[in-house]
């Protein structure tokens, strides 16, 4: 850490440590969401490769009949190549679409079945009737702005993974969906403070690695 310089910021290994004042949620939000704008896309592209293989390689998408992420914004992780591979073996991914205050996933089917969201995000463009609950998900990769070695997820601020996945919480024995985040390494801080509402990731996935949470739930006997 260090003291007594103000704004400074120190790289610990691949942990970025700043003083205590840049260390509120919305701070490290702000501090981040510039970090990851400022990156190449170059190197957006290469580590987003990295990432998506890893997940490939885990055989996380053959073994999912129902996988969803989200189309990438704001030098978020690319998954790109996750939507390819499921498109070529004749599989549908799912994305987010907003609905009030939660997520529901619809089928992506290429960009011109899409419409942007309320914060220029595309979504599908569908009818209620191809519209599917986060609850018959398999495998959900979830965006993120920053994570924690103990699992837990900073977003936007909307809260609509947390109310989308409350599920989880509210049922520990239940392990499904999978809850994978995607994240550059340097989205990954000390510690998050947790609020009573976070759902904690079951695993983070970046360029350097994969990182389990054995929480609750899953890991109790
Ligand atoms: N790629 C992706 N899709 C996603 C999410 C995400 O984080 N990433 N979401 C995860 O929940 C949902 C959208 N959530 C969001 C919540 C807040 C803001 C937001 O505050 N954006 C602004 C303000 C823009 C505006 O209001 O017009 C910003 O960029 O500052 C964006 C998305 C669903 N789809
Ligand atoms: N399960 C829930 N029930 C009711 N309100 C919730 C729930 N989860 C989150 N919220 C509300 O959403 C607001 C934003 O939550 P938070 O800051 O955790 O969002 P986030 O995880 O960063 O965003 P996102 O999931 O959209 O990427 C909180 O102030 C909280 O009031």
């Amino acid at each position: 850490m260090v003291q007594g310089r103000k704004h400074a910021t120190a790289q610990t290994g691949n942990t970025l440590c700043h003083p205590p004042s840049m260390n509120t949620l919305a701070d490290i939000r702000t501090r981040i969401r510039e970090w990851r704008r400022a990156q190449s896309p170059a190197h957006v592209r290469r580590t987003s490769l990295l990432i998506a293989g890893r997940c490939i390689d885990a055989g996380w998408l053959d073994g999912a009949a129902r996988m969803a992420a989200y189309l990438p914004n704001d030098g978020e992780v690319d998954t790109t190549v996750l939507f390819e591979y499921l498109r070529e073996r004749g599989r549908t991914a799912f994305i987010p679409l907003l609905r009030k205050h939660t997520l529901w996933f619809g089928p992506y089917v290429g960009p011109a079945a899409l419409r942007p969201n309320r914060y220029g995000i595309p979504e599908p463009a569908i009818d209620g009737r191809m519209i599917t609950d986060a609850r018959e998900l398999d495998l959900v990769f979830v965006p993120l702005v920053a994570f924690d070695p103990r699992g837990h997820r900073l977003g936007m601020g909307g809260g609509y993974y947390d109310r989308t996945f409350a599920f989880r919480l509210a049922e520990p024995a239940r392990a499904s969906p999978r809850l994978i985040g995607l994240a550059f390494e340097g989205q990954k801080v000390e510690r998050l403070e947790a609020r009573p509402w976070d759902v904690p990731l079951d695993t983070a996935v970046t360029e350097a690695g994969i990182y389990h949470f054995p929480g609750r739930g899953s890991a109790s006997p």
